[in-house]
C-alpha cells in the first residue's frame, strides 16, 4: 500500500527532489556576495574622479559591475531552486504494461562527407533497440544529404538489426549503439554473455562497415545491391543534394507480420525521408528536416510522442523511454508537460576536459536549477515531444489528452500508398508558406519537464567531439576589478566578491566531478567563448533581426584528423587554421601580456602602486591564457597557430597599446 493508504495505482509515477542543503548554504553565501557587489556600487557611485581623470573609464566600469550584479540574482536565484526528478518505470509497467503509446524517432543527418553513414546508422540501430515494445516504435531518418550512399547505409542496418536486436535483449546490452558497444572489450564477468556470440554479432557488425565504407570511398553501389532494393531507382544522374525530389521508403514495415527478428518478434518500422529539395526555395536546415518528419510521421505511424536524435548522437539507456513516459503519463502532473529534454554527454572527454565540453556544472546545476522555475533552454536534441503541443495545441488545466488511444491512421493502406502520400508532405513548398513548427522555435505552451534524473541515472549520450566553435548562445558577462588605491579599506568588497565566487564555482565544479585543471580550463574556455563565439552571435542575432541577412547552418565535421586527435588526447589545443576566432584570442592574449609587463615596469619605475589591482587581474588573465601563448610562440606541430596569425596580432597590439591613453 503506498501513501495515504491508495493502492500501487494511486502513486506518482515521478518524484521531484529539491536541493534543500545546497539551498540553505548558496543563500547565506549570496547574502554575503551581494552585500559585497552593493559595496562595490556604492564605492563607485561616491568617488566618480573628474573628466580628465578618467570618468568615462569609471562609468564603463560601474556599468560592468552592474552588470556582474544582474547577472549575480539570476545565476544565484537557479542555485536556490536546484530540482531533480525520478522517474518510477516500474510503477508504469504494471500500470501501463501492455497500453504504451507509439514512439517515433526522428534521427537528423545532412552530408554523407562529414557524417559517414556508418556513425548514421549506429544511431539508427541504437534507437531501433531500445527496450520498448517494437511493435509501438517507428524510427525515421531524415538524409538531407539526399544521398544513395545514406540509403545504403540503412538498408544494411535493416538486415544486421535482426540480429541486433535479439542479442541487446538476450544479454542486456549496453549501449545499445554497435560500435559504441563493441569498442568496450568483453566484458569477462559477465557469464551470460557467450563470447562466440559476442564475437560472431561483433564481426557481423564489422562486415556491414566495411561494406559501407566501401561502397563510400569507391563512390558508386554494385548493381547486384541495387537489386535488392527498390528504392535505389529514385537516384539517377540528375539528383543532387540541392536538387532533388521527394525520396520516401519504407524499409521495415512494422505492421507486416513477416517483418521480424532471428528470434520472431516483430521489428520496429525504418523509414528513409530525403525531402524535396529545389535551389529556389528555403530549407531552412535542420528545422526545415524535423517539419518534414512531422508531416510524413504524421501519415505513417502518427505517434503521441517524439523522440528527435542528431545523427551523431546514440542513446546511452535502452530504458529511456519508459522513464520519459513516465513524466508525460504521470495521472497528476503529465498532462502539463510538453517535453522531456536530457542534457547531451559526451563519450570522448578528456581528462581534464580541455575544451570544457562536458558542461557538468551546467547540467546537473543550471539546468537543474531552471526546472525549479519550470523553464528549459531548448537544446534541440536528445528530446521527447508530445507532438500535440507541437502541432499548436494550448494548455489546459482540463485538456488531459489520451497516450493510448492508438488511432489506426493507416486504414489498410499498402506501403506504395504510404509512400507515395508521403511524398507530397515532403515536399518543399512547405517550408515557404506559414505551416512551419520548428522554424518559429516550437509551441512551448505547456509546462516544460527539464528531466535530470540525479546524478546516476541514464542520460542520452553523444559520440561527438566538440572543436572549438559552436557556441550560438549568447551572454556577455563581465568581470571587474579596479579600485585605485590598493591600500584602501574598499578593497575589500572586490576582493571578497572575486575570491568567494571563484571559490564556489570550484566547489561546484568539483562536486559536479571535474578536476582542479578542468576548472582552470572552463575559465579559458569561457574568456575564449565570450570574446569570440558569442560576441559573434550577438553580433550575428542583431544583424538578422535587422532582417539584413540570414544565417546559414554550418555542420559540425564528425570526422577529425589522426593528428588532430592524438593532440587531443593530449589536451593541446588546437589552433591550427586561420580564422577570425583565432585572430581575436591571440591579439587579446598579446595586448594583456603588454598590460602586465607595462603595470609591472610602471610599478617598478615610477614607484606608482596605483596599478596594482589592475596588474594582478591582468596577470591572471596571462596565467590563463598560457596555451595560446604556447601556440603562438613554442609549438611546432600542426596545432599551433599559422604564423600570419602571430604577426597579425602582434602588430595589431601593439598598435593598441600604443594608442591606449595612460592614467
Ligand atoms: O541542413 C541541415 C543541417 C544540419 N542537420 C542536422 O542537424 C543536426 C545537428 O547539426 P550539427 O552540425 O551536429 O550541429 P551541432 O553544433 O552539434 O548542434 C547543436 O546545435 C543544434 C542547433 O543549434 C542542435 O540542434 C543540436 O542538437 C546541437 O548539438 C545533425 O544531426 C545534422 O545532420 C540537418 O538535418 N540539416
Ligand atoms: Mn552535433
Amino acid at each position: 500500500m503506498g501513501r495515504d493508504g491508495r493502492g500501487e495505482e494511486g502513486l506518482p509515477l515521478f518524484e521531484t527532489k529539491v536541493g534543500k542543503k545546497s539551498r540553505v548554504a548558496y543563500r547565506i553565501f549570496g547574502f554575503t556576495v551581494f552585500i559585497g557587489i552593493c559595496v562595490i556600487w556604492v564605492y563607485r557611485l561616491t568617488h566618480i574622479p573628474a573628466a580628465e581623470q578618467g570618468r568615462w573609464a569609471w562609468i564603463g566600469m560601474f556599468m560592468a559591475e552592474l552588470w556582474f550584479g544582474f547577472y549575480w540574482i539570476i545565476s544565484l536565484s537557479l542555485r536556490l531552486n536546484v530540482t531533480y526528478r525520478y522517474p518510477f518505470k516500474h510503477r508504469l509497467i504494471t500500470r501501463y504494461g501492455d497500453k504504451l503509446p507509439a514512439i517515433d524517432i526522428f534521427v537528423c543527418t545532412a552530408d554523407p562527407k562529414i557524417e559517414p553513414p556508418t556513425m548514421v546508422i549506429n544511431t539508427v540501430l541504437s534507437a531501433m533497440s531500445y527496450n520498448y515494445p517494437p511493435e509501438k516504435l517507428s524510427i525515421f531518418l531524415s538524409d538531407d544529404g539526399g544521398s544513395e550512399f545514406t540509403f545504403y547505409a540503412l538498408m544494411e542496418a535493416s538486415q544486421f538489426s535482426k540480429h541486433w536486436i535479439p542479442f541487446c535483449k538476450k544479454f542486456r546490452v549496453e549501449p545499445r549503439s554497435p560500435a559504441a558497444y563493441f569498442s568496450q572489450n568483453f566484458n569477462h564477468q559477465d557469464s551470460t554473455l557467450a563470447q562466440e556470440e559476442w564475437l560472431a554479432t561483433k564481426k557481423l557488425y564489422e562486415g556491414m562497415k566495411f561494406r559501407i565504407e566501401r561502397a563510400t570511398e569507391m563512390g558508386s553501389i554494385s548493381k547486384e545491391v541495387k537489386d535488392q532494393h527498390k528504392g535505389f531507382a529514385e537516384w539517377n544522374s540528375q539528383v543532387t543534394k540541392q536538387n532533388h525530389q521527394s525520396i520516401v521508403q519504407i524499409l521495415i514495415d512494422g505492421k507486416n507480420p513477416n517483418a521480424v527478428d532471428d528470434d520472431g518478434h516483430q521489428l520496429p518500422t525504418l523509414v528513409y525521408l530525403a525531402r524535396e529539395k529545389r535551389p529556389q526555395w528555403p530549407h531552412n536546415f535542420k528545422a526545415g528536416s524535423l517539419n518534414a518528419l512531422i508531416r510524413v510521421s504524421s501519415e505513417i505511424s502518427n505517434a503521441p510522442i517524439i523522440l528527435n536524435l542528431d545523427c551523431d548522437m546514440y542513446s546511452n539507456d535502452s530504458d529511456t523511454i519508459k522513464e520519459t513516459l513516465c513524466f508525460f503519463m504521470d495521472e497528476e502532473h503529465g498532462h502539463k508537460t510538453s517535453y522531456v529534454q536530457y542534457p547531451q554527454s559526451f563519450n570522448n572527454i578528456t581528462k581534464n576536459d580541455i575544451y570544457s565540453n562536458a558542461f557538468n556544472t551546467v547540467n546537473m546545476i543550471e539546468f537543474a536549477g531552471m526546472d525549479g522555475f519550470n523553464a528549459a533552454f531548448y537544446l534541440g536534441t536528445g528530446c521527447f515531444h508530445r507532438r500535440e503541443s507541437l502541432c499548436g495545441l494550448n494548455y489546459s488545466e482540463n485538456y488531459r489528452g489520451d497516450l493510448n488511444s492508438v488511432c489506426d491512421i493507416r486504414k489498410d493502406r499498402t506501403i506504395y500508398e504510404l509512400e507515395e502520400g508521403s511524398k507530397v508532405l515532403a515536399n518543399c513548398s512547405y517550408e515557404a508558406d506559414g505551416t512551419r513548427v520548428w522554424v518559429s522555435g516550437g509551441r512551448h505552451h505547456n509546462r516544460i519537464e527539464n528531466c535530470m534524473q540525479g546524478m546516476e541515472a541514464g542520460v542520452l549520450l553523444s559520440t561527438e567531439q566538440k572543436g572549438l566553435c559552436g557556441d550560438c548562445s549568447n551572454h556577455i558577462r563581465s568581470s571587474s576589478c579596479s579600485v585605485q588605491e590598493v591600500s584602501s579599506l574598499w578593497l575589500l568588497p572586490f576582493a571578497y566578491v572575486y575570491l568567494a565566487r571563484n571559490a564556489c564555482s570550484i566547489a561546484e565544479s568539483l562536486a559536479c566531478g571535474d578536476t582542479l585543471a578542468a576548472w582552470w580550463n572552463l575559465q579559458r574556455m569561457w574568456l575564449i567563448r565570450r570574446t569570440t563565439s558569442f560576441t559573434f552571435a550577438f553580433i550575428d542575432t542583431i544583424i538578422r533581426q535587422l532582417g539584413l541577412s540570414e544565417t546559414a547552418f554550418a555542420i559540425t565535421a564528425k570526422v577529425v584528423d589522426e593528428g588532430v586527435s592524438k593532440r587531443y588526447e593530449q589536451e593541446m589545443m588546437e589552433f591550427g587554421s586561420s580564422s577570425v576566432m583565432f585572430d581575436i584570442m591571440a591579439t587579446l592574449a598579446i595586448v594583456n601580456l603588454f598590460g602586465s609587463v607595462g603595470g609591472i615596469v610602471k610599478i617598478v619605475w615610477e614607484m606608482d602602486e596605483s596599478l596594482i589591482m589592475q596588474i594582478v587581474v591582468c596577470w591572471l588573465v596571462v596565467m590563463v591564457n598560457v596555451p595560446v601563448y604556447q601556440g603562438m610562440f613554442l609549438r611546432s606541430d600542426k596545432g599551433g597557430f599559422p604564423t600570419s596569425v602571430v604577426l597579425k596580432s602582434v602588430v595589431v597590439a601593439s598598435l593598441a597599446c600604443l594608442m591606449m591613453p595612460v592614467y
